[in-house]
């Protein structure tokens, strides 16, 4: 099985020492990766065979044109959707093959998603918004979850509710939502859309520090050629797949 074969990659890039550079452990490996929508004007194929691949420490831009399929891309990613075809790899575990059980389990433990419509939970303050994922997950940490309020400026807003802030101060509530994790796998969509270019700055330097810090790898999607110029790599997606290089 493909996923043993992942597994095994993994398990011989640890043992062979390699870290620095060279042969680094595969966290996101997307194949063949297909999917069409049904609509009034028939079924439309918007991904006709993605292959990606991220390893940890990778941090990569998705591009492409309004459309083409960025958000559909993640959510076949984070097991929120089904593929037609094709096979996902998440840190080994194969997602296209999983239960729903096993696919919460993967966002709860593994995946951090900042997506559009920022997911809120409104019964929540923003302090218990920003530390639920990790409190899931058996990772909070104090200390960080503290540093993460005051490097998105969150430290008057922990008592509101989400209902009670911006657009932007939402945003930002989220990315925190999604960095106390320290995540394998950060899949942002658009995550800076509606923050100004200074906050715009401020969360990819803190993103890029996460993926330095933890080994996480990171694939954001983006508009902004400025935003994925400061990003590993940047890829395209253009026709339903990855342009070539
Ligand atoms: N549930 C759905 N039913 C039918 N069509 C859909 C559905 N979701 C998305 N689509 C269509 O699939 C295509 C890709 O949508 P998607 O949101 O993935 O694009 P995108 O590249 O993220 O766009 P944007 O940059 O505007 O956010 C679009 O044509 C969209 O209209």
């Amino acid at each position: 099985m493909k996923c043993d074969a992942t597994m095994d990659d993994a398990a011989q890039t640890e043992r062979s020492g390699d870290t620095a550079g060279q042969a680094r452990a595969s966290v996101l490996r997307v194949i063949g990766l297909k999917k069409s929508y049904l609509t009034p004007q028939g079924r439309v194929a918007v991904l006709r065979g993605v292959d990606l691949s991220l390893e940890a420490g990778a941090s990569v831009a998705l591009m492409g044109e309004s459309g083409s399929g960025k958000s559909t891309l993640l959510h076949l990613v984070a097991g929120l959707d089904d593929a037609e075809d094709g096979e996902i790899f998440v840190d080994g575990a194969e997602v296209t093959g999983l239960s729903d059980f096993g696919r919460a389990a993967l966002r709860r433990e593994t995946l951090a998603v900042v997506f559009q419509q920022f997911n809120l939970i409104s019964s929540l303050t923003i302090r218990a918004n920003v530390a639920f994922q990790a409190r899931l997950a058996g990772r909070f940490d104090p200390v960080w979850q503290e540093e993460l309020i005051h490097r998105l400026g969150l430290g008057n807003l922990l008592d509101r509710y989400p209902e009670q802030l911006s657009g932007g101060q939402q945003q930002r509530a989220a990315i925190g939502r999604a960095l106390a994790v320290r995540p394998r796998l950060l899949l942002a969509d658009e995550p800076t859309g509606n923050l100004d270019e200074a906050t715009a700055d401020d969360f990819m330097e803190l993103a890029l520090d996460v993926v330095a810090a933890t080994g996480c790898a990171f694939l954001m999607v983006t508009h902004s050629a400025r935003l994925a110029a400061r990003l590993e790599r940047q890829v395209r997606l253009s026709a339903g797949v990855i342009e070539k290089p």
